[in-house]
């Protein structure tokens, strides 16, 4: 063999052997302690990175990091070291394949409050607690068969939304209408009824002194509390700090979680009442005082108000972003018109109906997609040392899942800005697969009430759809600003509505 041959032959098998070294030690059964480190986005000394943090929607932050530092990095936030991804097989490999090593909440110092420590189905930790209170609420509230049951409350939801959105038009004809106060006030009203039995109008409030009107009872149980969730304590980023008292906050969140007991109280004493009458009825809470025997009554408390809010806030937040986009494109409204006239003609769309209506489902998907309503799933962290994308991650590691990095990431998605439901109707995707985007998350905590959010959103804009013609208000279009955290809208949609001629 030639010298030069034999030379390049000679590189050629080191580098092999090298690449593949690399890739062993990398990806496969390599120790994580032999990994590399993840890339560090640059910070400053004591605070790291939480400067650049201060725009206070930090998934939109996350999102512009990951195109200068790549799908995976960390960041510091004072004391602690943030591990965030940013694309699903990241994701996925977090919620998925290393849950065992992460399965852990990571919860602020208002969020332990506010959750009376972790004592809700979807912040509490993968534990014998979670999987008991997780089976109470697949069996009589979210599964399958239990919301073939409550099917009756939704219809009658429905027939009261369009009822009031007529009601105005018929009053007010030429006059913007609030979407959201029409729409929560409802969905706000089943999610009394399937928890409690109740669409409760007032109740009286021994600690507070007062009667409730229900526009109360919802500020007290939902409003309050989403705001007092993204309450930042500078103490989360300095554990070592935690001895300095930080009254102001304390004292704000110990009196949204005194309020929310308070009423909760309240309510659940009137249907232990009418249940003490002989009366039962099918909800949550004649479920868990029957059934969940091991459960104390505070616990039950919190496990019937975690119910309360997830029905009335993340559906809210898709069906309100859903009409917007079909307000304000006209082009897109009229396709979703002409396949409800198709499949339904002139009967109202109903829910059995929904697999026969692919465009619908993709105005869904499309509207989770890129109005994610829980950008970022919740704080975890890594109980012991694991691997992520091939990086070592120590015990300790805070993980911070970004859902709308995921659902906007370039190299998955054509043009994510835009809203464009007919990518769904790629034949890639299945029909009814509710978990086309990461907006539920994923694995063994993905959110157990998806097909509530899709029976509800769905049918909801199906109808509103058939009934009326939508166009933004005036000056809607700018009007996209959203709320601290999440992507709930600051202002709610104002849209003018013509009924349709049937
Ligand atoms: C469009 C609406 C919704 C979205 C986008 C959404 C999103 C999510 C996400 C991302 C998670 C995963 C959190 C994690 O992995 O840590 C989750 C969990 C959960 N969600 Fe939803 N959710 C929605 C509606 C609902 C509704 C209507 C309910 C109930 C009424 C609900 C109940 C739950 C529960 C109980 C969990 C915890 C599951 C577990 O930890 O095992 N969600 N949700």
């Amino acid at each position: 063999m030639h010298a030069m041959e034999f030379l390049t032959l000679s590189v050629t098998v080191a580098a092999a052997a090298f690449s593949i070294l690399f890739f062993f030690l990398r990806h496969a059964g390599a120790g994580a302690g032999s990994l590399p480190p993840v890339p560090a986005v640059p910070g400053l000394p004591v605070i790291g990175n939480l400067l650049q943090l201060k725009e206070k929607k930090p998934y939109k932050t996350f999102t512009q990091m990951a195109h200068k530092h790549g799908p995976i990095y960390s960041i510091r936030t004072g004391a602690s070291t943030l591990i965030v991804l940013n694309s699903p097989l990241l994701a996925k490999e977090a919620m998925v394949t290393r849950f065992s090593s992460i399965s852990t909440r990571k919860l602020s110092n208002a969020l332990k409050i506010l959750t009376s420590d972790k004592c809700m189905v979807a912040t509490s930790d993968y534990n014998e607690f979670h999987k008991t209170v997780k089976r109470h609420i697949l069996t009589n509230f979210l599964g399958a068969n239990a919301q073939k049951r409550h099917h009756i409350h939704r219809e009658a939801m429905m027939e009261n939304i369009l009822s009031q959105f007529s009601e105005h038009v018929k009053t007010f004809s030429d006059l913007a209408v609030n979407f959201r106060k029409i729409f929560v006030t409802q969905l706000f009203g089943l999610a009394l009824k399937q928890a409690l039995g109740s669409n409760v109008e007032t109740i009286y409030v021994e600690e507070l002194g007062s009667t409730l009107s229900k526009e109360d009872i919802y500020k007290i149980l939902v409003v309050d509390i989403m705001e007092g969730a993204i309450e930042v304590d500078w103490r989360d980023f300095f554990p070592y700090l935690k001895w300095i008292p930080n009254r102001r906050l304390e004292m704000k969140i110990q009196n949204l979680y005194v309020r929310r007991k308070a009423v909760m109280k309240a309510l659940m004493n009137e249907q232990k009442n009418r249940m003490a009458s002989g009366k039962e009825v099918n909800c949550y809470f004649d479920y868990l005082v029957s059934e969940a025997k091991e459960l104390t009554e505070d616990q039950i408390s919190m496990l019937i108000w975690e119910t309360i809010i997830e029905t009335s806030d993340t559906t809210l937040v898709t069906t309100e972003w859903a009409m917007y986009e079909l307000a304000k494109d006209k082009t897109r409204q009229d396709r979703l018109y002409e396949e409800l006239q198709y499949v339904c003609g002139h009967e109202n769309v109903i829910e059995d109906q929904l697999s026969k209506l692919p465009y619908l489902g993709a105005v869904f998907h499309e509207t989770l997609r890129k109005h994610s309503p829980a950008p970022i799933v919740p704080l975890r962290y890594a109980h012991e040392d694991t691997k992520l994308g091939g990086y070592h991650i120590p015990a300790g590691s805070e993980i911070a899942i970004n859902i709308y990095g995921c659902n906007m990431d370039n190299n998955l998605w054509e043009n994510p800005n835009e809203w464009m439901p007919e990518r769904f109707l790629d034949e890639k995707y299945d029909h009814m697969d509710l978990y086309k985007t990461m907006a539920f998350g994923a694995g063994k905590r993905v959110c157990a009430g998806s097909l509530q959010a899709m029976l509800i959103a769905c049918t909801a804009i199906g109808r509103l759809v058939q009934q009326f013609e939508w166009e933004l208000g005036q000056g809607e279009e700018e009007n996209v600003d959203t709320m601290g955290l999440t992507t709930h809208r600051l202002h709610p949609l104002l849209v003018k509505l013509k009924p349709r001629i049937k």
